[in-house]
């Protein structure tokens, strides 16, 4: 989860600061609630920068791609636990059996 704050451009407004019945969050309160969600905070301006959009979608991108890299280690390792135990082998030696070498070889990416 990624938390975004957007239209940042407004906070320097001074239209918005003047005549606007609403006060644009600032940086500390997006900043604590994304804590609070244990979401990394961003913030972009679309009429400032069109850059800033697209770092945002770049960091969600990059998010995704670890998040997927994570799964994938944590799917290999339980995996290779379930292996050891089906062979039978102690998996605290970490000695790599012949049946868990063939068996990484032939793994499909999906
Ligand atoms: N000040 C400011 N206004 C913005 C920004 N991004 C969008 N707006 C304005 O916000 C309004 C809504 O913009 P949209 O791009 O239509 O937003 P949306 O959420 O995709 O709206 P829908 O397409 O109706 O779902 C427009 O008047 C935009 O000009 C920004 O970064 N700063």
């Amino acid at each position: 989860v990624l938390l975004v704050g957007c239209k940042s451009d407004l906070r320097t407004d001074l239209f918005t600061r003047s005549h606007s019945r609403h006060t644009p969050v600032s940086y500390d309160q997006g900043s604590n609630t994304a804590k609070q969600l244990s979401a990394p905070y961003l913030e972009c301006s679309s009429l400032q920068s069109e850059n800033s959009v697209r770092d945002i979608f770049h960091v969600a991108t990059l998010a995704c791609i670890n998040e997927n890299s994570k799964n994938m280690k944590r799917r290999k390792s339980s995996r290779a636990t379930k292996r050891t135990s089906h062979s039978g082998r102690d998996v605290s030696t970490g000695v790599t059996t012949h049946y868990q070498q063939t068996k990484a070889k032939s793994c499909a990416l999906m």
